[in-house]
């Protein structure tokens, strides 16, 4: 089925304006795939090293370049509850390669950090430059150039970001990601979000916090909001790189494991070796971005991908820009319901139908393309399935139901819960920034208060707990940029902002900073370019400046004279604090080159 023509225009003025990029690509991934199977270009002694510590029969077939060897590269720490099931992914990869006639080594471990470990915290201030180190790492394992196929072990925000752009960087060779599934369900989302407020406002203590956190955040496996780990499951789903099912499946559980010994193979029967070589270079296109912005919108997920989607497409020579990002917005409808845009978390999600009953809907209605290449073949359609452990073992799939299991969780394109997604675009006097509206009541998608100025988040808390803030305002916090500081996320503020809200207040952030995909209720008009430290106008809005940030619109503006605004300095603030501690100090270089946020704030491109 052909896509919906807005999204075809959307996709054609995307392949016009990355042609000179995406050609110089195309052109040099292909080079890159002329030089045929790597392991023969390389010494007698750099192989030797290579397979040092190899059996002899895979020292064998590795000296030739008949038996495809797999690179893989791993995520795995035990910070994050969703990489710990990395631990043991190796030893599960080399036998299924053993069993398909291949050979598995470990390329490479990436950083990998947790942005819930690190919030409000100064490691935060690491978290989105942590994003190209791992792709920079990533790299560091692939140039071993031992490889005909790499598969990547990461779930989390930066990480997989980090590894699609390494996959994109080593596009001649075909690449699997290999998820290890969500945590099973604990606290929901929103009582654990209730007891924070109740903290912020004093009214219960440190015990009863961590008790509830605890009850949340409990075992293994991805957490269970929607935030950006997740959305980015279901992009590597809805792009192509997962096998179809393999997003939602809880780790230690003989589906996962199943998945994991298919992918394997998959990835060793995709190499250039085999009939169905697959090179990621050449997989992902313009369609496989759109698709994955549509998915983005369905589904109402993380805000963050408003920058990394746009570095990752760039990883792969196509320029994707906040404008694509809303046009498709206003076309695409939100069809699911997963915390913070609702109250069920992924594990409902996919036990309602997930991404099988997803991507069904979006191809009854055009909005994704159908023509693409995946890691499972030819066309999105295969997607459209259930997962099921078969009888012998091994992954057996269904079609994806026509009717949601659960219709206040996943629901369809004829009752869409918002007639658009999530991400919207702000433009104005303040410069450009981005809105997730599917988590913020359509009563305060327009908001107009009188400003109060934060040079960082402590400023609001302390601000809040001295009882300063007991009215309607526009929080302006800045200084917060990929330059300042890092570009931290500022869910801190969420609490604080909730309970002010919850008392009636008409409240809303505007920030040069991030927020986490887990953010929501607030609306936060963020990711403002230029940002303070770059002299955008957000450093000329002084307190009591009126602020209007309008959602429908597409508006953010502060109400002032504009020969009044341009007459006014920059205001300046003291990082000295930012430069050092905690490593910040040894990403001075990344502060000073890292591009603007709506180009991917990366220190890459
Ligand atoms: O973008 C995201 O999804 C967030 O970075 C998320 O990964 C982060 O860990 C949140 O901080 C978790 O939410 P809480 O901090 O509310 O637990
Ligand atoms: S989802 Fe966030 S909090 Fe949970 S493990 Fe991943 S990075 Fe950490």
């Amino acid at each position: 089925m052909s896509a919906d023509s807005r999204i075809e225009a959307i996709t054609k003025r995307i392949v016009e304006r990355s042609k000179p990029t995406r050609e110089v690509y195309l052109d040099r991934t292909r080079r890159a795939i002329s030089k045929g199977v790597h392991r023969s270009t390389l010494s007698c002694g750099n192989l030797a090293h290579g397979f040092a510590v190899c059996s002899p029969s895979d020292k064998a077939a590795l000296a030739g370049d008949v038996v495809p060897n797999l690179g893989i590269i791993t995520a795995y720490n035990d910070m994050l509850s969703a990489h710990q099931p990395f631990e043991t992914y190796p030893a599960l990869i080399r036998q299924a390669a053993a069993e398909a006639g291949g050979v598995a080594q470990v390329a490479g471990g990436v950083p990998a950090m947790c942005d819930g470990v690190t919030q409000g915290q100064p490691g935060m201030e690491l978290s989105l430059f942590s994003r190209d180190a791992i792709a920079m790492a990533a790299a560091i394992g692939l140039s071993h150039n031992m490889f005909d196929a790499a598969v990547y072990l990461g779930v989390c925000d930066k990480i997989v970001p980090g590894l699609m752009i390494a996959a994109l960087t080593f596009g001649h060779l075909p690449s699997v990601f290999i998820p290890a599934g969500p945590m099973t369900t604990g606290l929901p989302n929103d009582e654990k979000s209730r007891i924070r407020q109740l903290y912020a406002e004093g009214k219960v203590g440190r015990a009863e916090l961590l008790e509830a956190e605890s009850k949340s955040y409990h075992g293994p496996g991805t957490c269970t909001f929607y935030g950006t780990a997740n959305s980015n499951q279901m992009l590597m789903e809805i792009m192509g790189f997962h096998l179809p099912g393999a997003s939602f499946i809880n780790p230690g559980t003989p589906l996962r494991d199943a998945l994991t010994k298919e992918a394997t193979k998959r990835a060793l029967a995709i190499t250039a070796l085999g009939n169905e070589f697959t090179p990621a270079g050449e997989m992902i296109d313009e369609r496989s971005i759109v698709n994955g912005v549509v998915g983005l919108h369905a589904t109402g997920g993380s805000t963050n991908h408003t920058l990394h989607l746009i570095a990752m497409a760039r990883a792969g020579g196509i320029q994707l820009t906040w404008q694509d990002i809303s046009d498709l917005s206003d076309i695409v409808p939100l069809l699911a319901r997963v915390y913070p845009n609702g109250l069920a978390d992924v594990n409902h999600f996919h036990a309602a139908g997930g991404m099988g009953f997803l991507i069904k809907q979006l191809l009854k209605a055009g909005y994704v393309h159908d023509d693409v290449r995946t890691v499972y073949g030819q066309g999105l359609a295969a997607y459209t399935i259930d997962p099921k452990l078969a009888e012998d073992g091994t992954v057996s799939r269904e079609p994806a139901s026509e009717v949601s299991a659960d219709p206040k969780v996943l629901s369809t394109i004829d009752k869409p819960f918002q007639s658009n997604g999530g991400l919207k675009m702000l433009t104005g006097n303040l410069g450009k920034g981005v809105i997730k509206i599917s988590a913020v009541k359509p009563e305060r998608h327009v908001i107009e208060a009188p400003a109060i100025v934060f040079h960082d988040q402590q400023e609001l808390q302390d601000a809040f707990k001295a009882g300063k803030l007991e009215k309607d305002f526009i929080a302006v916090v800045r200084f917060q940029g990929p330059k300042a500081n890092g570009m931290p996320e500022l869910h801190r503020l969420t609490p604080p902002l909730g309970v002010l809200q919850d008392r009636g207040f008409k409240v809303a952030l505007v920030t040069d900073g991030r927020m986490s995909g887990a953010s929501g209720k607030v609306p936060a008009a963020i990711h403002v370019t230029p940002e303070a430290v770059d002299g955008g106008p957000i450093a000329r809005i002084k307190d009591g400046d009126i602020i209007r940030l309008d959602a429908i619109a597409g508006t953010l503006e502060v109400l002032v004279g504009a020969a009044e605004l341009a007459s006014r300095d920059n205001a300046t603030t003291d990082l000295d604090a930012n430069e050092f501690g905690m490593g910040r100090e040894l990403f001075a270089s990344f502060r000073r080159i890292a591009g603007p946020a709506d180009q991917g704030a990366s220190v890459l491109f």
